[in-house]
């Protein structure tokens, strides 16, 4: 007769290798249900997108056939609880606030941030967007929702929520739903660090997961309001690999590390990477250099999330309100899949790691 401690004490043997300990000591093992040689539990990983998912279960299901009986059957339900960073006393049902951000402007920087967010919210995370980028919001043209006006409520105490504008299952905010899509003048100083923290304050998120935010390309006003006002789980830069982007985003990596800010980066993305013509999908031509983004993420000791090729139908996919990563047959889907696994993967690290200081 198979016991529920059996199943447990071989669990303890498998160990989550980012987070360095035993499944059963993390609390990833529940309702265990025993009957005969069936065996069932949930294994409850600390987010949806983890890359991690069936190298765990494989191991598991090793473990048991090991420890316990090689003929038992084991079913295995795999759910997530994200985890959250420990200081939330504002914004409590955001778990985590990611900054999406780039030295330079037009790296690529709100693509990145939109198919971030779609990839998540695939997996089944509750994820919201805010575009902060003062110069040029684009998350209305990438969803579709160019003139777009999101709606109020009242609250019962007499305050009025923006409702974020949902679209393929991300609440969304952007700046642009407050302004002329025509407005010459970007938003500017003080009005716009304050427009900014009415997106986060005064809007009806509910609970979100990951809550991703499109910052203003380089360093300024903005990263600092939103840096110093909100508990925030990570920044992720953008970059492209020539030589000029690259020195862009040494600044901004720098910017997150300073003192008063200090922010994890939680990685670095290159996008434009290589370009593969569509008649010959196995060349890649490295036009702007090879591994800038790499040795960049090394020099700096940060984690270096993947690349992204140079490809026609960003563009277009953009342009046509629907982020590229929507079409699953779509290779950069799978491109932008490892980097919002690797992403989540890394919040889960830093997450557990300050809770266990
Ligand atoms: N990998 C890619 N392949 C092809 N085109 C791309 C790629 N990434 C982005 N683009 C295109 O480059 C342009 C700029 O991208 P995007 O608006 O995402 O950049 P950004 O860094 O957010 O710019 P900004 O500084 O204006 O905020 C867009 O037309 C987008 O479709």
């Amino acid at each position: 007769m198979i016991t529920e401690e059996q199943v447990l004490a071989a669990l303890r043997n498998v160990e989550d290798p980012d987070l360095k300990k035993d499944l059963v000591t993390l609390h990833m093992i529940k309702d265990v249900k025993i009957e005969d040689k069936t065996i069932g539990f949930t294994l409850e990983l600390t987010t949806p997108a983890c890359p991690m998912k069936d190298m765990l279960k494989n191991a598991c299901t090793n473990a048991i056939k090991h420890f316990v009986a090689a003929d038992a059957i084991i079913n295995i339900n795999i759910t997530s609880k994200v985890t959250k960073p420990l200081d939330t006393t504002q914004l409590k049902a955001i778990k985590n606030i990611i900054l999406v951000s780039s030295g330079k402007g037009g790296v690529g920087k709100s693509t990145v941030a939109s198919n971030l967010a779609v990839t998540l919210a695939a997996d089944g995370a509750k994820v919201g967007l805010i575009d902060a980028d003062i110069y040029g919001p684009s998350v209305p043209i990438m969803f579709g929702l160019v003139g777009a006006k999101p709606s109020a409520r009242e609250t019962e105490d007499g305050k009025t929520l923006i409702l974020p504008i949902e679209k393929y299952g991300i609440k969304l905010l952007s700046l642009g739903f407050f302004a002329d899509p025509d407005q010459p003048v970007p938003w500017r100083g003080p009005m716009a660090s304050n427009a900014i923290k009415q997106l986060f304050n005064d809007a009806d998120w509910g609970e979100l997961d990951y809550l991703i935010v499109d910052l203003p390309p380089g360093t300024g006003d903005i990263h600092i309001t939103i840096s110093q006002s909100f508990p925030i789980a990570g920044a992720v830069i953008v970059t492209t690999p020539q030589q000029v982007a690259l020195a862009d985003t040494r600044k901004g990596l720098a910017m997150f590390k300073m003192p008063g800010i200090n922010i994890p980066v939680l990685g670095v993305i290159e996008n434009m990477s290589y370009f593969t013509p569509a008649e010959l999908p196995d060349n890649k031509y490295y036009i702007f250099g090879k591994d800038g983004g790499k040795e960049l993420a090394e020099q700096y000791k940060v984690p270096f999330l993947g690349e992204i090729p140079l490809v026609q139908s960003i563009t277009a996919a953009g342009d046509n309100g629907q982020p590229v990563s929507m079409d699953k047959e779509n290779p950069l889907a799978a491109a932008f899949g490892e980097i919002a696994g690797k992403m989540a993967q890394q919040i889960s690290i830093n997450n557990i790691q300050t809770a266990n200081c």
